[in-house]
């Protein structure tokens, strides 16, 4: 559940009234999420996400991300544009936090994808890449390889108690996985975590990708990497789908090309999405109150993909 901050009636009214968007119906709290607090708010013009951005979002990258938007929405890329008050301002404060309009996109986020949907997915992102080769933001990612090591060190031996002998295992993957890692590949700004459940499916059509709130400017085939580690395993990581990676694979190519070297890397890249999701959930787990609102992700998911892209890395790609 992701309602971090409970907004009243009154509060939310007063907050529609400086949009041209009519006049709240009602707002519904979004269970799925992490990060942030979304509701489902229906006015008399239309229904609209309402987030409140609470803990990885740094107010200063909004302007990027809502650029970002405006970019891909204008070639056509089915993604949620921030929406402006009479006076142009999409950043606004409401309960106390950051909060934007958003638009609202049709479709549901399947857990269970088929290979058309795969496919789909896979052109939707080489499409994404395509329209970004022109966009001109930056933001780095701080949750990129380069930050790995200090997030192992914050996480430390506190790892051992979600799994005996974790740390050292990760510890050892990771100087592997950095040893390797092809810095020189092309970049360019991409999503950084396209999840099933940020994909909105219309059947086998992608209505819309959302949740851009971590994307950087990285090397692009990294992109199509955490996609493979997210889509090509069933949720607790165990069993991998081949049919699955395969199809993401071809559905990207479809829209944007993907050179040998960028093919070649794809391994060592799925290998170091592992670890940073891997990093991440486990930091989120132990940091977590047991009893908060929100549904921690199982860091031992990763640590199953992570094994099984190190015993049969090039084969899932081939
Ligand atoms: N623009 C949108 N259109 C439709 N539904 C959305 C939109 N943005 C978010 N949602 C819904 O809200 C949920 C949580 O959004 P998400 O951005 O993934 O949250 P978080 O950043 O907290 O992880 C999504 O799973 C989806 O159901
Ligand atoms: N996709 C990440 C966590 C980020 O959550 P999201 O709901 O914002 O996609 C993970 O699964 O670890």
């Amino acid at each position: 559940m992701a309602v971090y901050t409970h907004v009243s009636a009154e509060a939310l009214a007063a907050f529609l009234a400086r949009y041209d968007h009519g006049e709240l119906v009602s707002a519904k709290g979004i269970a799925e999420g992490v990060e942030n607090s979304n509701y489902m708010v229906d006015t008399t013009r239309g229904r609209f996400i309402l987030t409140l951005y609470e803990k990885r979002v740094d107010l200063a990258d909004l302007p990027f991300f809502f650029a970002m938007l405006d970019h891909l929405a204008e070639r056509g890329n089915p993604v949620p544009r921030a929406l402006t008050d009479r006076t142009g301002v999409a950043i606004q404060q409401l309960e106390g936090r950051p909060a934007c309009l958003i638009e609202f996109l049709p479709g549901v986020s399947v857990s269970h994808p088929n290979t058309a949907q795969a496919f789909a997915t896979g052109a939707a992102m080489g499409h994404m890449h395509e329209s970004l080769v022109d966009f001109t933001g930056e933001r780095s990612n701080s949750l990129g390889p380069d930050g790995w090591t200090a997030l192992l060190a914050r996480c430390g031996h506190d790892l051992d108690a979600i799994e005996s002998g974790l740390f050292d295992h990760v510890s050892a993957a990771l100087e592997r996985v950095l040893a390797a890692w092809p810095y020189d590949l092309p970049r360019g700004v991409i999503h950084a975590d396209l999840f099933p459940d940020n994909v909105l499916m219309l059947g086998d059509r992608v209505g819309g990708l959302i949740d851009f709130y971590f994307a950087c400017t990285d090397i692009r085939a990294w992109d199509l990497a955490v996609m493979h580690s997210a889509w090509s395993f069933d949720a607790s990581g165990g069993t991998v789908d081949r049919a699955i990676g395969a199809a993401l694979v071809e559905g990207y190519v479809s829209h944007f090309p993907l050179s040998d070297a960028e093919r070649a890397a794809l391994p060592v890249l799925a290998r170091g999405a592992c670890i940073r999701f891997l990093l991440t959930r486990a930091w989120d787990w132990l940091n977590t109150p047991a009893d908060a609102l929100v549904t921690r992700k199982d860091p031992l998911a990763y640590l199953r993909r992570l094994n099984t892209y190190d015993q049969m890395g090039e084969t899932l790609f081939q």
